[in-house]
Order: structure tokens, then sequence, then C-alpha cells
């Protein structure tokens, strides 16, 4: 799956653009403030429905607008797809996929399965457990078609065990929600784990080349000490602590992704650029992945790509980029190296005040 056209209205600082791609690396340059991340925002919002730096569509609508539009052309292994989306900031949206409307902008997720790497990457290790599941569960729904209804099953399980807890005396009134969610728990588990033992001989290879120097072992915790007891004896012997604190402490909604070097948290022993080249290590990986087991093609939204990397290492970042097999775009301030790195194989686009034009 690739983005092979996008053309946008009133998004941002971006007026009006028609842009057609490279199928693999689009680079993005322009200085600060200039629409870079605007496009790649752009791009985000086609394949999520949403953007990543706010919540508020209303921020999202050129200032001057009451709506913005954006038109798109996916390619996958049968040909092409049309996608259309207008939002308007009073909330209505309009979504079309392959000629028919469409209410769920959930649906989107299955045309153009995308990555992003920001700045800020590196939270995915140095932050919370729900970046970790993201990360996994993201991988987990493109590979495995039944994880998302049990997934959404299980949240809802949760919801309803949540309120009946602080309402319920005995744990007895919580069996009716635990019977089905140890099941679903188990399954997904299963599920997660799969994919992360499938997954990590990726991330090792790709680590080899980034880290040498560190020994990196890696473990999925799947959100209960699966070894000590089951997660129905959890459920059980937890009921007055989880009654106490409001919430199940116990279950998949708690799984985790640990990563360590001597047994110390990545986190506190990587610097920031070795943190943010593990992430690029984690995230290129399950490209591969999607690309060998699945048979579809990633989207790579890379912004800043030389923030925080030294020669060297963007010159090894970009060579597995270029071998990643993916589509690419990459967002960057000052063109001169970003040649040097990506060759013949890539197109520029330059950004200046919003508007867009190809080298
Ligand atoms: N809703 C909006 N309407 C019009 N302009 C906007 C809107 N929201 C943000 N902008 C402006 O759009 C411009 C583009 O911002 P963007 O974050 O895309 O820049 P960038 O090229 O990625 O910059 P940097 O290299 O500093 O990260 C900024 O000048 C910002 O003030």
């Amino acid at each position: 799956m690739s983005l092979s056209r996008l053309i946008i209205h009133q998004f941002r600082n971006i007026n009006s653009a028609t842009l057609d791609f490279n199928p693999k690396i689009n680079v993005v340059v322009g200085p600060n403030g200039s629409g870079k991340t605007a496009l790649l925002e752009a791009i985000y919002f086609l394949g999520l429905g949403r953007s990543f730096r706010t919540h508020l569509t209303s921020r999202v609508v050129e200032h001057e607008s009451k709506s913005f539009t954006l038109f798109s052309e996916i390619q996958n292994n049968n040909g092409s797809i049309p996608i259309g989306l207008q939002k308007s900031k009073s909330g209505e949206t309009l979504l079309k996929i392959n000629g028919s409307y469409c209410k769920k902008l959930a649906n989107l997720t299955q045309y153009l399965p995308l990555q992003l790497i920001t700045p800020e990457g590196y939270t995915l290790l140095s932050g919370s457990p729900k970046n970790r599941r993201a990360f996994l569960d993201w991988g987990v729904f493109y590979h495995d078609p039944i994880f998302y209804p049990n997934w959404s099953r299980i949240k809802r399980l949760l919801k309803q065990r949540n309120a009946a807890l602080k309402q319920c005396k005995t744990y007895n009134e919580l069996q009716i929600w635990d019977n089905e969610l140890c099941i679903l728990s188990e399954e997904i588990s299963q599920q997660r784990e799969a994919y992360f033992e499938l997954l990590m001989p990726l991330v090792k290879q790709t680590l080899a080349d980034f880290l040498p120097d560190f020994s990196i072992t890696s473990q999925f915790f799947c959100g209960w000490d699966k070894n000590n007891k089951s997660l129905q004896d959890y459920l059980f012997d937890n009921f007055y602590r989880d009654k106490q604190i409001g919430y199940t402490s116990a279950g998949p909604q708690k799984a985790d992704l640990r990563f360590k070097i001597n047994g110390i948290p990545v986190s506190d022993v990587l610097s920031r650029g070795q943190l943010k080249l593990f992430v690029y290590a984690l995230r290129l990986a399950q490209g591969l992945f999607l690309n060998s087991f699945d048979n579809k093609q990633c989207v790579f939204l890379i912004d800043d790509f030389s923030s925080e990397l030294d020669q060297n290492k963007q010159q090894i970042l970009a060579k597995h980029i270029i071998n990643s097999n993916a589509q690419i775009f990459i967002s960057v301030i000052a063109a001169e190296n970003i040649d040097r790195l990506f060759g013949q194989e890539q197109t520029v686009f330059h950004v200046e005040h919003g508007k867009i034009t190809v080298e």
C-alpha cells in the first residue's frame, strides 16, 4: 500500500496542493514553520482519521476557512482506491472510500498502515506502558484479524467491570464479566506474544547495525504474572484492593514490553539519539514484518529526520530506510545531506509558507 496522490485544501497553512508521490522516498524540505509537519499531518489524517498533534479539528482547518478537504489515491495489491475526507470546524465529517460514503473514520486504518516517527518518538521507550502497548497492538492489528474485535470486547467488559467494582459487595457479583474477560485476555495475550516473538529477530538484526555496542534483552509482559497464577485468581485475590483503587489492576490492559541492558531499562542507559535509533529499529521492523508476513506495504512519516543523529548514524539509518520496502515521507530543514543519503531514489518537495513545489 502506498499513497500515490494527495490533494490538500485548507489544511493548516496549506491552502491548496496537488502532489504526486514517489512510491519509495519522499523528502519534504523547508524552513521552520513552512508547513512540512502540516503535510505529514495531512497524510496521517488520511491514514487514521485524526491528527497526531491535536484532537481539535478546528486547530487543523486553515484559520480563515470552515473546513479542510483531503483527496487521495492509495495503491494496493489490487489497484487504486480513491479516498476523500472533509472535516469542518463545526464538527461535520464526510468520508468517501472507493466511491461509497462511510460513517466510521476507523475504517481508514485498513487502507494505509502508517508509522509516525517524531523527534519525541523516544517516549515509546521512556514513557508509559500505554505507548508500548499501542506500538505492539499496531502490528497485531494488521497481522491477526480477530485481534481488534477481541480487544474492543475486552475494553467494553473492563469498563462495565470497573463500574460494577465500585458498587458491588462481594466478588461473586463480578463473575459474570470475569468468565468472558479471562478467556479473551488469554487469547489476546497469546496473539500479542506470538507477534512479539516473530518481530524481535527483525528488530535485533537492525539493532546490530544501529547500536552494535549494546546487548539488549526484550520481554513481553502480558499484564499479570502468568507463571505465578491465572488471571482468574488475580482478579479474585485483588478484589478488595481493586475496589479501593476503583479499577482492575491485572489483565491485558496492563501489558508492557520491557527492554533492558544488563538488567537496566534502556531508557536509563541510552542517550536520546540512541533511544531514537532504537525506536527506528522497532518501527522499521514492524514495516518489514508487515511486508514479509502480511504482504502489505507500510508508510513511514518521519518528522525531522536528522534531529539528534550524527552523520554516520544518519547514513546507516538511510540504508535501512532504502531497504525497508516501505513508502517513506521525511521532513528536513536543509536538503544538502539528504541527497547524499538517498541519492536517486527520492522525490524532493519544497515547502515555503504552505506552498509546495516539486524539485
Ligand atoms: N490552522 C492553521 N491555519 C493556518 N496556519 C496554521 C494553522 N495551524 C498552524 N499554522 C501555521 O502553519 C505553519 C506550519 O507549521 P508546521 O508545524 O507544519 O511547520 P514545519 O515546517 O514543520 O516547521 P518546523 O521545522 O519548525 O517543525 C506554522 O507557521 C503555523 O503557525
